[in-house]
């Protein structure tokens, strides 16, 4: 199974520092076999990053979009459905944390975004804020899409700026990789250059999943070199 390196760039960077970012990292980074990098930058810089990343050439390299509408195209003011994004995105992050905390989305509007992602061919990332909930994520079950990538992301963590212990993180992988087996699982929460390598051991866990590491060049081509030489 493939592992991946996730940057998601949250409400953060300008459209020219967006581009700055990618010339900069296309400088570092080193392609490898096996790890597949995302970066989520907000809405409104995919397509022109979508067009940067194809003249840079960049390699096992994909854009993801922060969120998408649980709805098809419509009137739905202020929505971007799935199929707008997809010509500029492959991913697309869905159920993070913040989108409950801040915009009061529910689990019937994650499984709706992930309906909606899986028709028009966006891998969904599925936030899991909590092992002991997955129930609830029951629906995703029925949602055709071999690709998913499962992303477990302790609303603690995030808040608290203290990752998870690696012990409790391998007991929720496990966890989660037995209701949703044969899925990608990856972790994030307050990674950083100083404390993600030991995560990196955890049986069955396919990756990380970032954000204010992934935001400076320096530190997200740290993790990713580290992730290839792990392969
Ligand atoms: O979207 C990513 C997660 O919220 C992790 O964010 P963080 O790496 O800044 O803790």
């Amino acid at each position: 199974m493939a592992r991946y390196l996730i940057g998601n760039w949250k409400c953060h960077k300008s459209s020219d520092s967006s581009k700055e970012w990618l010339d900069r990292f296309d400088k570092a980074y080193r392609p490898q076999d096996g790890l597949e990098v995302i970066v989520a930058p907000p809405a409104v810089y995919l397509e022109s990053l979508s067009f940067h990343v194809k003249r840079l050439q960049l390699r096992h390299f994909s854009l993801g979009a922060q969120d998408i509408s649980p709805f098809p195209r419509g009137s739905y003011t202020g929505a971007i459905a799935a199929d707008m994004v997809k010509p500029f995105a492959s991913y697309a992050i869905i159920g993070h944390s913040e989108r409950r905390r801040y915009f009061h989305e529910t689990v019937t509007d994650l499984v709706n975004k992930a309906a909606e992602a899986a028709d028009v061919g966006l891998t969904p990332i599925i936030c899991i804020e909590n092992g002991d909930t997955l129930s609830s994520l029951f629906a995703l079950k029925d949602i055709d899409c071999p690709g998913m990538i499962l992303a477990y992301t302790p609303v603690d963590s995030l808040n608290f700026r203290i990752p998870e212990s690696v012990a409790r993180v391998g007991v929720v992988i496990k966890r989660i990789a037995n209701y949703f087996p044969r899925r990608p699982i990856v972790y994030g929460g307050a990674l950083n250059v100083d404390n993600f390598r030991e995560y990196l051991e955890i049986d069955g866990l396919s990756g990380l999943f970032t954000a204010t590491a992934s935001l400076e060049v320096q530190s997200f081509s740290t993790l990713c070199r580290a992730m290839g030489a792990s392969l």
